[in-house]
Formats: C-alpha cells, sequence, structure tokens
C-alpha cells in the first residue's frame, strides 16, 4: 500500500509552525553577539541553532528512526567560548518547544508545558542533523533558517523542512514569517507556511497551520511578461547571466530579488514566471537543504524543476546537489522556453572565451 505521509506533514507543519514563532521572537532581540561567521564565512544566528534543536527534537520524538541533513552542527556551541550563545540558544529553544500554542492544529508531538529539554539533549539534537544522506531510505532535511542574510535585514527567509524516500522528496513544508498572506492585498499582513506531499497537490496555510489554499501556478499569457525569481546575493547567484537570458527570451519585467525558498513559495503563487539560480564560479555545490522542499512544492503546484541540463535534481548524492549545473525552475509552459535560453547564453559564453 502507498504510505500517504499524512502524519509526516502533520508534524513537519507543527514543527515549522513553532520555529517560525521562534525565529520572529529572535528577530525582534537579536543582539549583536549574537551572530556567528562560520567556516565558509557565511552568517548564522542564535535563531537558527534553536529552530534546528527545536524541530529535531520533534522528529526525534516521532521519527526516533530517521536520519536527518540539517545544515547546523553545535560545535561552536560545544566550546568555552560558546557558552552565551548556548545558553541563550538553549533558553530560546526550550521556548519554544513548551509553548501553549493557541489557535489551530497543535497535537504536542513530545513537547508542551513542563517538557524542557537539557543543554546536552538540544545539542545533541543539533547534531543529530550530521546525517551524510545518500540515495536509500528515509531522511529528513532541516534549513532552520534559510536566507540567513535576509532574515538580519529584516527581509525574507524560510524554515524548511523535507523528508526524502529513496531519492525522492514526499514531503516540504517552507514557512515564511515575512512573507505577505496575499501580495495583491498588503493589508492582510505577513506570515505563511506552504505544505505539498507527492501525489497530493500543493497548499498555502496560515501560519497557525491552518485554513489551506490550493497552489497551482497560473499559466503565462506572454513571455515578455516574465517576471525572474533571483537570489537578493549577487553571490549565491548569476544576477547577469540571468538579464541575458532575459534579453533573449525578450522579458520586460525587471526582476524580483527575494531571499530564501520564498521564491519557490512565491513561483507557486504566480509573483514570479520563472526562478533561476546559476552558480557565480566554480567550486560551491548546491546543498539539498536549500531545494528540496521548494522542488516538491512547485513540482505540486503543477510546475518544474531541473538544473541547467534539463535534468531533474539528485537528492540522493549526500548533502549536496553534487556538480552545480544551477536550478532552473518555472511553471510547466515556461520551463522549456527557459532552459532553451539558458542552454543558448551559456552557449554564446563559452564561444566568447
Ligand atoms: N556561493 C553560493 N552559491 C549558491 N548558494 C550559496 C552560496 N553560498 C551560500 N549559498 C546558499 O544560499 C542560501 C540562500 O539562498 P538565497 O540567496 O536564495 O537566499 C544560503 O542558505 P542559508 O541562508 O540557509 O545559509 C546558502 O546555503
Ligand atoms: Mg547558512
Ligand atoms: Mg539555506
Ligand atoms: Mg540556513
Amino acid at each position: 500500500m502507498a504510505t500517504s505521509y499524512a502524519q509526516e506533514e502533520k508534524v513537519a507543519i507543527a514543527a515549522v509552525r513553532r520555529a517560525c514563532v521562534l525565529t520572529s521572537s529572535v528577530f525582534e532581540k537579536l543582539i549583536k553577539n549574537e551572530t556567528l561567521v562560520k567556516g565558509d564565512k557565511s552568517p548564522v544566528t542564535v535563531g537558527d541553532f534553536a529552530a534546528q534543536a527545536l524541530i529535531s527534537t520533534i522528529l526525534q520524538n516521532v521519527f526516533p528512526n530517521d536520519p536527518i541533513v540539517g545544515e547546523e552542527d553545535a560545535s561552536d556551541l560545544r566550546v568555552e567560548s560558546g557558552k552565551a550563545m548556548r545558553d541563550r540558544i538553549i533558553s530560546l529553544a526550550n521556548d519554544a518547544l513548551t509553548a501553549p500554542l493557541a489557535a489551530g492544529d497543535d497535537p504536542l508531538w513530545g513537547v508542551g508545558p513542563g517538557k524542557d529539554q537539557s543543554a546536552d539533549e538540544l545539542l545533541d539534537a543539533i547534531d543529530r542533523g550530521n546525517y551524510t544522506g545518500g540515495s536509500q531510505g528515509r531522511m529528513w532535511t532541516i534549513d532552520p533558517i534559510d536566507g540567513t542574510k535576509g532574515f538580519l535585514r529584516g527581509e525574507q527567509y524560510a524554515v524548511c523542512l523535507s523528508l526524502i524516500v529513496d531519492s525522492k522528496v514526499q514531503v516540504g513544508v517552507i514557512g515564511c514569517p515575512n512573507l505577505p498572506i496575499d501580495p495583491a492585498h498588503p493589508e492582510k499582513g505577513v506570515g505563511a507556511i506552504f505544505s505539498a506531499v507527492r501525489g497530493k497537490g500543493a497548499r498555502q496555510l496560515s501560519l497557525e497551520g491552518t485554513d489551506p489554499i490550493p497552489l497551482r501556478i497560473p499559466p503565462i499569457t506572454s513571455l515578455e511578461a516574465v517576471k525572474f525569481l533571483e537570489s537578493v546575493e549577487a553571490a549565491h547567484s548569476s544576477h547577469s547571466f540571468n538579464d541575458r537570458v532575459s534579453a533573449a527570451l525578450g522579458v520586460k519585467a525587471t526582476p524580483l530579488r527575494m531571499d530564501s525558498q520564498a521564491k519557490y513559495a512565491s513561483l507557486c503563487r504566480g509573483e514570479g514566471g520563472a526562478y533561476l539560480r546559476m552558480p557565480t564560479g566554480v567550486g560551491y555545490k548546491e546543498k539539498i537543504w536549500d531545494h528540496a522542499p521548494g522542488q516538491i512544492l512547485v513540482e505540486e503546484a503543477g510546475g518544474v524543476v531541473t538544473n541547467s541540463r534539463g535534468e531533474p535534481l539528485d537528492f540522493g548524492l549526500g548533502r549536496t546537489l553534487g556538480e552545480n549545473y544551477g536550478v532552473i525552475a518555472a511553471g510547466k509552459d515556461v520551463h522549456s522556453q527557459v532552459l532553451a535560453a539558458v542552454q543558448k547564453v551559456q552557449g554564446e559564453l563559452k564561444a566568447k572565451v
């Protein structure tokens, strides 16, 4: 019998919901010494660590045998110099794990009032994210704050969780606390959760995990109007390459720049016509937690996600997607045209050197 993954989706939404409460409260109170610079020079905040601890703890309670590929590890927190940050993370994670949440379906997956975790338990929870990945069996991916740079700027970021089974994403949940609920009606405020289960469609929910709205990428009437979605950070994705592709397609709309997998969610709501992420240089490999939930969301909303060779992303290669051929996500009708334009531009650039 096929698995429905209903329980997995429910747990994932509940975990992301609690993590969004945590990250929003951290942003309000974030102080300067609560950010570290990692080995690859990227920032990580107390919010990233605490949210990974929280999500991992909930997963451990409900699915104790499932391995986790998580972005963060606790090594910087286990040393003496990490004590202040560690204490803050433990208190943030416990607050979020034990908070009684009001509206919405919030079954307490072994958390809730009186269920404080020790420092060791929470550091171990973070480090359970050290799984190497691979092509077989079940595994979760956690990106506790995707778009940390956007988070620090007070702009877009996303709490991202997915379940991968035998290399295929089966469940994806993306929490976007700063994304407008309805882009056509800014007065409705911000904050939404996006969720998809393989074969069961994609939905937008409230930040409480309620009021589902089905997501379907709207068809595009003219290529001129295709708005490209791209990273804010030019170091993460080539803006100039995207400009060439836009020109090749005759696109007139200016690109919409946004941090995090909120781009995938926005594409599903028709706020942009294509998400294009081409490498800026050699060496960087895309991480599976940066794309797994976004990929299933787009596919379940009727779209297509490939690399620039037109191949599906391979989530079975380990913690990364392997050799970096970029990412193209778009509605079915637009994807083939963007892919052709990307390959044309690649050919022109090659001919130049
Ligand atoms: N050189 C690079 N090329 C592509 N992606 C990169 C990169 N350096 C970092 N990233 C990734 O880009 C992600 C953010 O994507 P975006 O630019 O779309 O907001 C980061 O996620 P985190 O913020 O979770 O670390 C990080 O994993
Ligand atoms: Mg990071
Ligand atoms: Mg990320
Ligand atoms: Mg992150």
